[in-house]
């Protein structure tokens, strides 16, 4: 397995998980921002850990069917260099925010099964990039951060012409596995790097890097 594995570490929410998730190399940082989750950050919270991101570490806003006001809220505040749309963003409303914000946007988008699959290929016409995760069970609170996996098959060697990250229920257990199937380049966490929902372990999140990018020794 290859180093160039890029890693995104989501969901921090305090001064010691930014911390980990850069010493161990992450590439990118994902900040919550839905009220429901037990990773959500309010926007001074957010300003507050954004500052202790070193360049050239992408910080990531997450949010789920904001409006124009709520994201213009946060951008106000928060020096964010990416939007991750996690909710129901329509590619038209995808391509919006994009031009709106000025900002590269990540699509979400829930896998089940094959017919899940041409809307990844919708939204890689819109967005910068995808994130291609398990779909989140239809009782679920949250609409990703749920710690599921998806049949890694269905999108074995699928390439799309923009880059994407592979989430969903990955953790540094299975996701060497999970990037040998799929060819992914890019990952993505929440769950599997922490000891709580919402709270992130340092050894998780080393050992999920190390794991990403074969470097694991043990
Ligand atoms: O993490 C949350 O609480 C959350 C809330 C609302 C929308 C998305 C959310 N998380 C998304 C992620 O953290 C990841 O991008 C992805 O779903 C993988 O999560 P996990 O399966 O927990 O590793």
């Amino acid at each position: 397995m290859s180093s160039d594995i890029r890693v995104k570490i989501c969901g921090l929410t305090d001064s010691a998980a930014v911390a980990a998730a850069v010493g161990a190399g992450a590439a990118y940082l994902g900040f919550v921002f839905f009220p429901k989750s037990p990773r959500h950050l309010e926007i001074e919270a957010a300003r507050t850990l954004a500052a202790e991101v070193p360049p050239g570490i992408a910080k990531v806003a997450l949010t789920v069917d904001a409006d124009d006001s709520t994201l213009a809220a946060m951008l106000d505040r928060v020096p964010i260099d990416m939007l991750q749309l996690h909710g129901h963003e329509s590619p038209a409303r995808v391509a919006e925010i994009r031009a709106r914000f000025g900002l590269p946007v990540i699509k979400a988008v829930g896998v089940a099964d094959a017919g899940d699959l041409p809307g990844l290929a919708e939204y890689a016409r819109v967005a910068d990039q995808l994130l291609v995760d398990a779909k989140p069970p239809r009782d679920a609170v949250l609409p990703g951060g749920n710690g599921l996996s998806f049949d890694w098959r269905l999108i074995a060697n699928r390439r799309w012409p923009v880059p994407w990250m592979l989430a969903g229920g990955l953790t540094p257990e299975n996701v060497a596995e999970a990037i040998r199937l799929t060819g992914a380049r890019q990952v993505d966490v929440s769950s599997g790097v922490e000891s709580a929902p919402g709270v992130k372990d340092a050894a998780l999140i080393a050992r999920f890097v190390a794991a990403a990018r074969g470097e694991e020794t043990q």
